[in-house]
């Protein structure tokens, strides 16, 4: 059996083309999204993230281009204006929101992307493009135990701890929007769940659109 941290081709098979998907996490502040997504990336290379761009100070460690690309309000302004966002939303008195150009072309390519994007961004991504929006959310085992992850991170202060724990009731209760929903106890089960779902989620028939040529070579 493949290591679960070894990148792996997960196509039925390489002739056979398919949909490009959007995978989407969320989860209320703390509860798992950039560990599973960064779990995920690393395991499969057919998977890439979108990398969202944001107005919020980066955290120590972070990188620019690479977690988000973090810009100004005025530059945010302007790509609203240039119409440059597939979806944005206010989160935690900032602004986020997913550029188009990459995930359009990309989508056409076959490619999949993730995306660790918060309840506002997952309805406007279903309006947009319900056929290729696969949406999970994550839950913490216990509002405690959420706490207990935000503090150890150890990278927001009290304040915003304490902001983000004030928030996460409103969160989960998007909860029965989103088709899977998976609580993230154990981190090595929750990443199991995930890319079953992921998995899974490749093989639907309607995705493949390489299956209708296939079939009718197959059937002479
Ligand atoms: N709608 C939307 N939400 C986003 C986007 N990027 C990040 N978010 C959400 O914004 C929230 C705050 O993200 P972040 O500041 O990185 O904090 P974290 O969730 O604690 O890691 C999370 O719920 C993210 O899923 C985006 O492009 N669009
Ligand atoms: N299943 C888990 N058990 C214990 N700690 C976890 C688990 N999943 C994530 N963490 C830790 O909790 C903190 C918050 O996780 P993170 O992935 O940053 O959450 P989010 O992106 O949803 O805000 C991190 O320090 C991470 O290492």
């Amino acid at each position: 059996m493949a290591n679960q941290n070894t990148p792996e081709r997960t196509s039925l098979s390489p002739d056979l083309e398919r949909r490009g998907m959007l995978f989407i996490l969320s989860s209320p502040s703390g509860a798992g999204k950039t560990t599973m997504s960064q779990m995920l990336l690393t395991a499969d290379e057919e998977i890439k993230l979108s990398v969202s761009a944001t107005t919020r100070p980066p955290r120590p460690g972070e990188m620019d281009g690479i977690d988000y690309h973090f810009v100004d309000d005025a530059t945010f302004d302007a790509m609203i204006e240039k119409d440059d966002f597939y979806e944005w939303a206010h989160v935690f008195n900032h602004r986020y929101g997913t550029p188009k150009g990459y995930i359009r072309k990309g989508l056409k390519e076959g490619q999949d992307f993730m995306f660790d994007i918060d309840w506002q961004g997952t309805q406007q991504l279903y309006q947009k493009d319900q056929q290729d929006v696969v949406s999970v959310f994550l839950l913490p085992p216990s509002l405690p135990e959420l706490r207990r992850r935000l503090e150890s991170r150890a990278q927001d202060s009290a304040a915003v701890i304490d902001d983000r724990m004030d928030r996460a009731r409103g969160e989960i209760s998007h909860w029965a929007e989103y088709d899977y929903v998976v609580i993230n106890d154990d981190v090595d089960e929750c990443f199991v769940k995930v890319r079953e779902i992921l998995h899974a989620e490749r093989r639907k028939r309607t995705r493949q659109t390489g299956l209708i040529p296939f079939v009718r070579e197959l059937m002479g």
